[in-house]
């Protein structure tokens, strides 16, 4: 059971991974990162013969695929909403900190709330659309207006708000907020 978990959210190419990767670096034996995408990326890959290794990194390739993948993952949602996340966690180390690097659900949060009560702490990163644009991000119907990039737009109740964008705070900066979250455990 880990002491702390940390549930990153946020919009595409608001940098959940740039900062949750920065993290890790820095709390490296003592923290496990875990992505909710992974299954549904692994399953995905497995039946398309696709390169799950791309899917997984920041670059372009699985931009071509998210459309399809958002559509077969909430089919999977609807009857069971906590199907990815208990998958994502199955095979997570025992560490004493989790890292979720992409929470984009009100029911995926409720998953972890029903599953790791208190120890679970909201963190929200917020880019605006033009440093968003410049890092990739062009608005895609059926992908941008839908639950898996609106869901959590009028969700409230978060632990920290971190600014990647313009006039945002520096990394050192960010890396330090997010550290005070969980100094109890590290
Ligand atoms: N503060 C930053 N400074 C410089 N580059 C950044 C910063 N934040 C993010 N980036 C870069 O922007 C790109 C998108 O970031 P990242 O992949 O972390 O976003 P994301 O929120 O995980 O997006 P997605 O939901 O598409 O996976 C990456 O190439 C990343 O290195
Ligand atoms: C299909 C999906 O998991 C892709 C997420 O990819 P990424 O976290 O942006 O790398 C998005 C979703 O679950 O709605």
């Amino acid at each position: 059971m880990p002491q702390v978990i940390l549930l990153f959210s946020g919009k595409r190419k608001s940098g959940k991974d740039f900062l949750t990767d920065h993290l890790q670096k820095m709390l490296l034996d003592k923290c496990e990162v875990i992505k909710i995408s992974k299954p549904i990326k692994s399953h995905w890959a497995k039946v398309k013969g696709l390169n799950l290794d791309e899917l997984l990194s920041d670059g372009k390739y699985k931009e071509q695929y998210r459309l399809d993948m958002i559509q077969w993952s909430e089919e999977m949602r609807f009857k069971d909403y906590g199907c990815f996340c208990r998958s994502a966690c199955q095979n997570a180390v025992d560490k004493p900190v989790w890292i979720v690097s992409d929470i984009r659900r009100k029911t995926d949060i409720q998953w972890f709330k029903e599953n790791y009560s208190d120890v679970i702490r909201n963190i929200r990163i917020t880019a605006d659309d033009d440093t968003r644009k410049a890092r990739g991000y062009n608005f895609q119907l059926g992908v941008d207006d839908v639950a898996s990039e609106c869901d959590l737009d009028d969700y409230n109740d978060w632990d920290l708000i971190i600014n990647n964008g313009k006039n945002g705070q520096s990394l050192e900066e960010q890396i330090s907020a997010i550290l005070t979250l969980i100094q109890h455990v590290v």
